[in-house]
Parts: structure tokens; sequence; C-alpha cells
């Protein structure tokens, strides 16, 4: 297909015929029509306070804007009357709709619902999308979206309706391209489809495009599959639920193929850009042998060497029960955790932003960071120096992690059996890179209503008359009638990175949306933890199959959005580790009836879980035995 043939109706199978209609879900306040009640909230300032100053500074038209939210026209929530505004009048509108971040599942529903609620405001609307991303915003080509354009594209995965080329809207040259285009056509908004920076970039439009009163207000939308878009305001983005629910399928297929044969260790890296969720939600779906997220390696300052020697202890300890297969799980920006890697790709990355070639790189190396290359396989050196991310980081999908660690586990489980240490059987791997193959597929109903009512958010804040804001829903965990919807500014989830911590840390780089990170503390983390030794050794493989799209199993929602508010006295699995670990604690001899009392002493899940995640010998710190 190239670049023409975007956007024409194609012939659908049976199942995306039927996913075509399926009508995504409203929460009421959007049920409403046009009489939508808009509400605003405190001033903003930004998610790290400590550098308000410098996003102040660096965004001051948009800086400490209102929080806003979406209502039913009459509630019970008392506010004045400045505060609060029901917008009647709808004027015809004209905006625009770029996919700028990656490919992910649900992003046409944005489109979708931007264009059925333009069409509801007033019939006279005209909602246009660029082809082929920000290169088609540069140069204002258009395919005015209509019934028509989007009836094969309802539901559908992929961005192929537009299209995406590069995901920056940074340069000046792009800056004023897409400024031009916006004056040009006339827009009043301009709606930018992607991840963090996607996102970071729209801030800088709206910034620009106030300053010089341009008429557009700019609105991000936040869509990327690697859900690392979250923070106070954003709970997930559009097509992480999709992009888990697939690959956590594809693991448990090669967990059972694993099984099945006995002879393989399956080494599968997952796409999810630095941060770790995809990895840590597919793990909790899906209970691979082993899984190493970033956030713990770099948080333990684990070296490759460590790493390595983890997994053959795992192969080791699962030769003694007999067992020479298993599924190792890692997410593609474990590389850059490790922090000897971690370094040398700043190097590499240093000299590609001073334009050094990347036949050059290898000669400019410090002697440090070239014996540490030396020691990497050839194919490793090749993939670190590829030109860099639009954000001047390392491609992380280019670079076979999996790879490296099957290699230097091989190495290691030979050298092992020579020194008569390993006494199993040889070591064998096969590597996948699970990517595309979720990121194409049919969005999930939960990512489809999501995007739905993201497009709807949007139009809401151009009528407002807002610029520089993200549209957001929270409570998500719950059934769409109970969904919230608001609109918050960028520059309120911006932040700049410091060297070091504490007073004398330097800030460096200009104010971002950065990636969140998982956070180590967070209950599903703690779940997995305590899962690891039996996830190790029990093949206690989980198949949740393909994504449901109707009947009972349709409903259901990512495991780390709902894990806070779940019971989990009530979860069989974890009451069981936990007496289990009790049991290697107490005292051989230990009465059922001290037991017992002492699991009903039990004062909270999180004493439980906090209980979990100590190490064996750790003193019981809430229950008394004798
Ligand atoms: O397929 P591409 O364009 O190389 O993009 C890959 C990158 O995009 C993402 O899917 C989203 O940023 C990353 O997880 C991944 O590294």
């Amino acid at each position: 297909m190239n670049a023409d043939d975007l956007g024409s109706p194609r012939e659908l199978t049976g199942l995306q015929r039927r996913r075509a209609l399926y009508q995504p879900e409203l929460p009421p306040c959007l049920l409403q029509g046009t009489r939508i009640r808009v509400e605003f909230g405190d001033s903003t300032t930004t998610i790290d306070s400590k550098c308000a100053d410098i996003v102040a500074q660096a965004f001051p038209h948009i800086f400490g804007q209102k929080l806003v939210r979406f209502l039913e026209p009459h509630t019970d929530t008392v506010v004045s009357e400045s505060d609060a505004q029901v917008i009647q009048e709808h004027p015809p509108i004209r905006v625009g709709v770029v996919f700028s971040g990656r490919q992910s599942p649900g992003g046409h529903n944005v489109i979708w619902g931007t264009y059925d609620a333009m069409k509801a405001q007033n019939p006279h609307n005209v909602l246009l999308g660029f082809v082929g991303g920000t290169e088609g915003l540069f140069a204002k080509k258009t395919l005015e979206i209509t019934d028509d354009v989007l009836s094969s594209y309802k539901n559908q995965g992929g961005f192929d309706l537009l299209g995406r080329t590069v995901d920056q809207i940074r340069t000046t040259e792009q800056i004023n391209a897409a400024k031009a285009t916006c004056c040009d056509l006339n827009l009043d908004g301009l709606i930018i489809i992607g991840g963090v920076t996607s996102n970071s970039d729209a801030a800088q439009l709206a910034e620009i495009f106030a300053e010089h009163n341009c008429k557009t207000k700019v609105i991000g939308v936040p869509v990327t599959l690697s859900g690392d878009l979250r923070n106070q305001f954003v709970e997930t983005t559009v097509g992480f639920d999709t992009v888990c629910k697939v690959n956590s399928q594809l693991i448990s297929n090669v967990c059972l193929d694993a099984i099945s044969a006995g002879k393989y260790y399956y080494f599968v890296r997952l796409m999810g850009g630095k941060a770790s969720h995809v990895a840590l939600e597919c793990a909790l779906q899906s209970h691979p042998n082993m899984v190493i997220l970033g956030e713990e390696v770099a948080f333990s300052k684990l070296t490759l060497k460590e790493i390595t020697n983890k997994i053959c202890d795992g192969v080791e300890a699962r030769a003694e029960q007999g067992k020479h297969h298993g599924v190792l799980v890692i997410p593609e920006g474990l590389i850059e955790s490790i922090p000897e890697m971690y370094a040398l790709i700043q190097e590499i990355n240093n000299l590609h932003s001073n334009n050094v070639s990347e036949a050059d790189i290898p000669s400019q190396l410090s002697p440090w960071a070239a014996a540490l290359s030396k020691f990497l396989p050839s194919f490793i050196r090749r993939e670190l120096i590829l030109h860099q991310e639009s954000d001047n980081s390392a491609q992380l999908s280019q670079i076979d992690t999996e790879q490296l660690l099957a290699h230097l586990v091989e190495a290691e489980m030979n050298k092992r059996t020579k020194e008569g240490k390993y006494k199993g059987r040889k070591f064998s791997s096969v590597c996948h890179f699970f990517g595309s193959q979720a990121r194409g597929s049919l969005p999930s109903n939960f990512d489809c209503n999501y995007a739905y009512v993201l497009g709807h958010i949007c139009v809401q804040i151009i009528a407002a008359g807002l610029n520089g804001y993200m549209a957001t829903v929270t409570n998500l965990k719950d059934s769409t009638n109970k969904w919230r919807c608001a609109a918050v500014p960028l520059a309120a989830m911006m932040s700049v990175r410091r060297h070091l911590r504490g007073p004398g840390a330097v800030p460096i780089g200009r104010p971002v949306i950065h990636p969140s990170p998982i956070d180590l503390k967070a209950e599903s983390y703690a779940v997995l933890r305590e899962k690891a030794s039996s996830f190790l050794l029990d093949d206690f493989y989980r198949t949740p199959g393909g994504i449901q799209f109707e009947g009972p199993g349709a409903g259901t929602k990512p495991i780390t959005l709902t894990i806070e508010e779940q019971d989990y006295l009530g979860d069989i699995e974890i009451l069981q580790a936990y007496l289990d670990k009790v049991r290697t604690i107490l005292k051989p001899g230990c009465s059922r009836e001290i037991l017992k009392a002492s699991i009903s002493s039990i004062a909270s899940v999180n004493d439980v879980l906090k209980f979990m995640s100590a190490p064996l010998n750790t003193e019981l710190p809430l229950y008394h035995f004798n």
C-alpha cells in the first residue's frame, strides 16, 4: 500500500465486519449531546514541584492553567457560576487530527469519537486527517473524514486510515510548517495522537501557537502501547490493554509449547519502550518462569554478568527437578537499565548528537566503552550504534537483548558444565521479539471505548476554547458509565531530569513529559515478586487465550489497573503462598491454633504483601509465635 491508498475503503473479514458494528460506550456526561457542563478546578503547577519554575519559564502561556472536568449539566456539585459553564452555542469549527506516535490499537477510534462528537455539535463541522502523520501535517496533506472514510476503520487495528511517519514536531522548521498548515486550513483545533514524545511536542506547539496568537487549540491524546504515559492524571494509555492481552496469549502459547517438548528455553523480549509496564502486566497474566524488569535491574544495579548468573541459577534449579525447558520474559528497555550498558549507550548517544557517523562511532568510544563493546557479540555492537529515535535515545526495538542474554547464558551453562557444576542436559534456546504482532491487533473493547471517549473529550476541549491540554479519563477500572472525563494542562505533566539527588541536583535537558517507570512499591509488583519462586519452579503457566470481543470474557480489564482495588485475602493463590511461607518460618511442631491465630491477626492486605516480599529469614513483624 502506498501513501495514496491510505484511508481507502478496504475489504474486511467477517470478524472485522462484526467489530466495525461494535458501538463504543460513552459515559453519561457525553451522552447529553451538546449540553455538557464544563467545570474549572484548581490551577495546576507540575507533577514535580521542584521544577515548576523551569516549566513555567519554558511554557509561560500554557503553564498554570486550571484542571477541567466535563459533567452532566445538572449535578449535585455546587460550584460558583464563574467556575462552571454549559456551552450552548456551537458555531461550525474545523479540526485537524494527526497520528504522531507509534501505532497502537484503538487509535482509529480517537478519530471516530472526534468525528461523531463534532457532527453532533454542528453538522457543518469539518474534521481533516493528516495523511502520512506529521509529514502530512507539515506538507498540508489532508483527507476529510466522512462516514464513508471511517466505515472500514471503526474498531480496527493499525493506523492505516492516515498512516504515520516521524513522532516529532520539534525543530523550528517543523513547528513553522505545522503553524502554516493550521493557519492556512483555518483550524480551530489540532489533535495530536501519541505517547510521551508526541504529547511533549503538543505542549511546545500549544505554547508557540499561544505566543503567536494562532487561533488553533492544540490537544494531546494519550495513545501508546507502552502504557508509560501514566501519572496522577492519566491512568493508562490507549492500546496498552490490547497489547498486553495479545502478548500474554503469545507468551502462554510459548509456555505450553515449551512444557510439551521439554527441551527449549524461550527468551521473549516485549516491545514497550523504556519502562516495563507491558512485561509486568503480561507476566501477571501468563506466569512465565522468569521475568526480569528494567526497573528492578536499575534499582539493584545488576550487571550483565549478574543477570546472566541469575538466569543460569534458575536453569540449574529447574534441571535439578528434571526440567530442561522454560520461558523468560524481558522488556525491550532492559538493555538500558543495566548500568554498564546504560553508560555505553549514553556514550553512543552523545557521539550521535555530535553528528559522528555510525561507521566512526566505534573508533571514538572511550577505552572503557570500547572494551565493553568488544566483549559484546557483533550483532549487538551493530544494533547499539544504529541512528537514534526522535527523542535522541537508542532504538530499543532494534536491539536483540533476548539474543544477547541467550548467548551469554549458553556460554555460562557450557562453562558450568565443563567445571562439573552443572550436570543437566545441554542448554538450548529459542528467541522471540513480540512487537508489531501485538501492536497491529484488533483493539479490545476497553481500548475501543477508551479511544472513542477521548475523541469526544477533544471536541469538548476545543469547544471550551482550551489550548495545551490533554484529554483524559479516570476511574477506568469501573464500568464506562462511571468514567470521569477531564482535560489536564499538558504543562502540569512536565518535569526536568536531574543529575544527582538532593539539594545539589542539577536539572538537565528541557522540560518534557517523561515515561513513568514501574513503581517497585506498587502492589502489582509485590504480587509478581511473591509468585517468583512458584513461577520459576512450578510451571504455573496461565492461559488467558485470545482477546474476547463478546460474551463474558469481553469485559476483563488490565490486571495492573485493578490490582490496587483487589481483595487479596480473597485470592486463594496468594493466601496459599502466604501460608507456605509462614510454615517455613514456624518452628517445627507449631500447633495449628498458633497458625490460625497468626492468620486472624493479619491487619491488612498490605501487611500480607509486605511480609510476602520480605526475605525468608525476616522476623515475623505482626504475628507472635511461641
Ligand atoms: O516500529 P518502530 O517504529 O521502530 O517503533 C518501535 C518503538 O515504538 C514503540 O512501540 C512505542 O514507542 C516502542 O516500544 C518501540 O521501541
